[in-house]
């Protein structure tokens, strides 16, 4: 990637449903290594641009650029190398894990799906489990043998097992009891820091926002609106 360039660059970004337009032309940048807040009320639009960000529905209008290359003009076959490098981590840390599946099984998933599991596959399934703070012999159990907090970090260790740029956190602490927030947010920065991730980061909690993010921007009614915190302006 050319120095200068954004690793997400969203500009102008439209998404409809029928005669609804859920985003109304909103444009922000997020860096690598930087945190981006995108916050806002319930229904304003939050969830459709997630969805056209990760390219899982093509915008009506607009246009993101990941790393400098335009998702909105790739057919699948293209986008398929560009996906592993944008990993979402959702807020319901049970429902995005398969109840069948064994934790360690979860973590390898995307090794296997990528064509990257080999022999050494068990080991950095054990690193990564290690990475997010839980100890390996965790991954024998299922996800409703885990906490909450613990669960969440197993989606953060599949999450990072696609070895991403960017991860769209997608209110990524908000189903947690409070008293667990702090360390997963602490995991986050600290993966951050290491791996040098660019975050976009959905979230309502304007403390924890100030907290966090970098930047944030606020969205009402599907555009975007100056934030009463507000850090930075949009892009
Ligand atoms: N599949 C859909 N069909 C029709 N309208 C939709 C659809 N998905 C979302 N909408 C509408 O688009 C608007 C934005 O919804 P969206 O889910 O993106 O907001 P949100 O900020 O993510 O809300 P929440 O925080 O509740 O998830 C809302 O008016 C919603 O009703």
């Amino acid at each position: 990637m050319k120095p200068n360039v954004p690793l997400l660059d969203v500009r102008d970004l439209v998404v409809r449903y029928g005669p609804v337009t859920a985003v109304d032309r909103v444009s922000f940048t997020v860096d690598a290594g930087e945190t981006l807040a995108l916050n806002g009320p319930s229904g304003c639009g939050k969830s459709s641009t997630v969805t056209a960000v990760l390219g899982l529905r093509r915008p009506d209008g607009g246009r993101v650029r990941f790393e400098g290359k335009e998702l909105t003009s790739l057919g699948e076959r293209e986008l398929r190398p560009l996906r592993p490098r944008m990993q979402p981590v959702f807020q319901d840390p049970y429902g995005s894990l398969s109840p069948r599946h064994r934790v360690r099984e979860a973590v390898a998933e995307p090794l296997r799906v990528q064509g990257r599991w080999d022999a050494t596959g068990p080991a950095r399934v054990a690193g990564l489990l290690d990475r997010v703070g839980l100890n390996p012999v965790l991954g024998d159990r299922f996800p409703h043998e885990l906490s909450g907090g613990q669960c969440q970090r197993v989606g953060i260790a599949r999450a990072l097992a696609s070895e991403p740029r960017l991860l769209v956190l997608d209110e990524p602490v908000s189903a947690l009891d409070p008293s667990i927030r702090a360390g997963v947010l602490n995991l986050l920065a600290d993966l951050q820091d290491e791996l040098n991730l660019g975050y976009l980061f959905i979230c309502h909690d304007r403390a924890v926002v100030r907290h966090f993010a970098d930047r944030s921007i606020e969205m009402r009614a599907g555009r975007l609106v100056p934030a009463p915190a507000a850090t930075a302006a949009p892009a």
